[in-house]
């Protein structure tokens, strides 16, 4: 295998999808930021305030529930301005990230974004709602293949974005190594666990 296949965004034909882990929140349920602290997810100052829930994701002729995608949801405020009257790029990537970030941990622990890739298909106005839907398309070992797609104003509104990603499932020994250290003592880290992960 070359190099650059092996990192490819193509879901291996070896792919399995695994159902919704049980503990995981139910087709239609919100999903609570994984962070009080998130800029993607959580309600603070400087964030998207993305908000997503459980989708059903049925596929082709596949059982009710057995599919893992979520929706989610951002208003494009002035501040996400880049060109005027229109969205910065960036801030439609991040609401990627979030939406497609938010997939693989309905099936297991954490995971981090490894790669993403965006085509950005129309111009985004500020002041419209942008409507996500992200959906598993296939895990290897630790990498899980997800695309999305990004409609302007209701869910069925006009493309304007998709998007394909690869995230790694990490254990929490990655927030502990490589986090600032009061950030994870305010979500419950011991300064000793801390300590422990940094060797
Ligand atoms: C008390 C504590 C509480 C904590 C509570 C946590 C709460 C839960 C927070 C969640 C938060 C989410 C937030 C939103 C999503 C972000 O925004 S995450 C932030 C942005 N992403 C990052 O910071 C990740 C930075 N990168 C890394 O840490 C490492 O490169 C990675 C991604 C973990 C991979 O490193 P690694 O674990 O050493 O794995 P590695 O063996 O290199 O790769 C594994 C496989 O992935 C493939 N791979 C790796 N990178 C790539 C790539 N870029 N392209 C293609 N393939 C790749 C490898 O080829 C390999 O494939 P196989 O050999 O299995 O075929």
């Amino acid at each position: 295998m070359t190099q650059a296949s092996a990192r490819s965004l193509d879901v291996p034909a070896d792919a399995t999808i695994p159902s919704r882990h049980p503990k995981a929140p139910g087709v239609g349920e919100r999903i609570p930021p994984h962070n009080p602290a998130c800029r993607g997810c959580a309600d603070v100052p400087g964030g998207i305030h993305m908000e997503s829930w459980v989708d059903d994701d049925r596929g082709e002729g596949g059982d009710p529930g057995v599919g893992v995608a979520v929706r989610s949801r951002m208003a494009v405020t002035d501040d996400m301005q880049g060109g005027p009257g229109l969205i910065h790029g960036g801030y439609l990537m991040a609401a990627f990230d979030e939406c497609l970030g938010s997939v693989a941990p309905l099936v297991t622990r954490s995971c981090v974004t490894a790669r993403l890739e965006t085509d950005f298909r129309a111009p985004v106005p500020v002041g419209t709602t942008l409507w996500l839907r992200a959906r598993l398309d296939g895990v290897l070992r630790r990498k899980y293949f997800v695309s999305a797609e990004a409609r302007l104003d209701s869910e069925d509104g006009p493309l304007v974005g998709t998007a394909r990603a690869l995230f790694v499932q990490v254990d929490l020994q990655h927030f502990l190594r490589h986090g600032r250290a009061e950030d994870l003592e305010a979500i419950g880290a011991s300064a000793e666990q801390i300590r422990a992960a940094r060797g």
